[in-house]
């Protein structure tokens, strides 16, 4: 008999035809995430669980005495409750790889379009502003040969720095949990302090996991030490972030502008005041969403939670439960 398990989101048809091959399909299929209710009266007799952002904890694991894997569609996994799975000897797995460069073209988008001011002056067109000649007003900054900080120098890290060196010769700090001699050899990139990165970069991209140790990394104090000329860059996860000291560096001038995929809570509250900032560029938690991407994601979340139902050891379990 093929093993239950349950999808808590819409899936390619494609996806959902290969996971069909090996195992029994629940699935929920509104546009609107799943309630959380009904999800935990779901999982009561499944064996594997196919999510992205969903919660994974102690009070879901009770719901689901018979599950023995959780598959996410994504390569953060910080709605694991690692303790809670480890506990109960549930593998937990993860998309990375398949979405590096995919991530770091939206951080390209996002350091270009703040740098050169591609929203606001996208609107000055359409809103028929233009005059023979924008006037300094209206002057970014440049991109090229700028210095960049990455803070959290893993596998997207890397892709950025990759662009950074090669598409725009800029000069690469970065600073990591541990030290990258390769990066630093392959890529020309240099490992800094966190002060030190945060003092010198004209642009500052944090792309590291949201744990307990990058909880609020960024916050008051850090951007103090930041230029003010400085533009500040988050696609990792709200949290990795004091949202309220960036607000506050932000309607001070103590940084120039600052380009977000992530957020404290998301969907962003429509009355947060980085919403009202035009020199902050917004977006919807999108580092990933290109349909090539989001196929690759959604097949090999697939893959891995099919290996592990089939007693194999699927290639991505996350690091904290190997
Ligand atoms: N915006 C989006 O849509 C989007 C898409 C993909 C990934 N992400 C986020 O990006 C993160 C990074 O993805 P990845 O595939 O590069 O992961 P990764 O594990 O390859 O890289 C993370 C890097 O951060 C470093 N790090 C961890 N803790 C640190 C600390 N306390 N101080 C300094 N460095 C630390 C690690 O050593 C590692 O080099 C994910 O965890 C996810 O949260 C966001």
């Amino acid at each position: 008999m093929k093993p239950g398990i349950f999808i808590d989101r819409r899936i390619p048809d494609e996806v959902e035809a290969y996971i069909a091959e090996h195992c029994e399909i629940e699935k929920w299929d509104g546009s609107e995430p799943i309630p959380r209710e009904t999800l935990l009266s779901k999982v009561g007799h499944v064996k594997g669980l196919l999510t992205a952002g969903t919660k994974i904890d102690a009070e879901l694991l009770e719901h689901a005495p018979h599950l023995k894997v959780v598959s996410s569609i994504s390569v953060g996994y910080n709605h694991f409750d690692v303790g809670a799975m480890k506990e109960r000897g549930i593998i937990g797995t993860n998309t990375p790889d398949v979405l590096n460069d995919t991530v770091a073209d939206l951080v390209f988008a996002l350091i270009l379009g703040t740098a050169r001011r591609v929203a606001e002056l996208d609107l000055y067109v359409k809103q028929g502003q233009w005059k023979p000649e924008v006037g300094e007003k209206w002057f970014g900054t440049d991109v090229h040969h700028a210095t960049l900080g990455i803070i959290g120098m893993g596998r997207i890290g890397e892709t950025i720095a990759r662009r950074a060196r090669y598409g725009f010769d800029m000069n690469v700090l970065y600073y990591n949990r541990s030290r990258k001699p390769e990066a630093e050899e392959q890529l020309g990139v240099s490992y800094a302090s966190l002060e030190q990165l945060l003092a010198e970069s004209d642009f500052i991209v944090l792309m590291a996991p949201l744990t307990p140790q990058t909880e609020g990394l960024i916050g008051r104090d850090e951007f103090q030490l930041m230029k003010r000329s400085a533009i500040f860059i988050n696609a990792s996860r709200g949290g990795t972030v004091d949202e309220k000291a960036l607000i506050e560096a932000l309607q001070e001038g103590r940084i120039k502008g600052a380009g977000l995929d992530v957020y404290a809570k998301e969907p962003v509250e429509v009355s947060n005041p980085l919403l009202q900032m035009p020199q902050v560029l917004t977006l919807p938690h999108i580092g990933s969403a290109t349909a090539r991407t989001r196929f690759d994601m959604a097949m090999l979340a697939a893959q891995n939670l099919v290996a592990a139902l089939s007693g194999q050891t699927p290639p991505n379990i996350v690091e904290e439960l190997k």
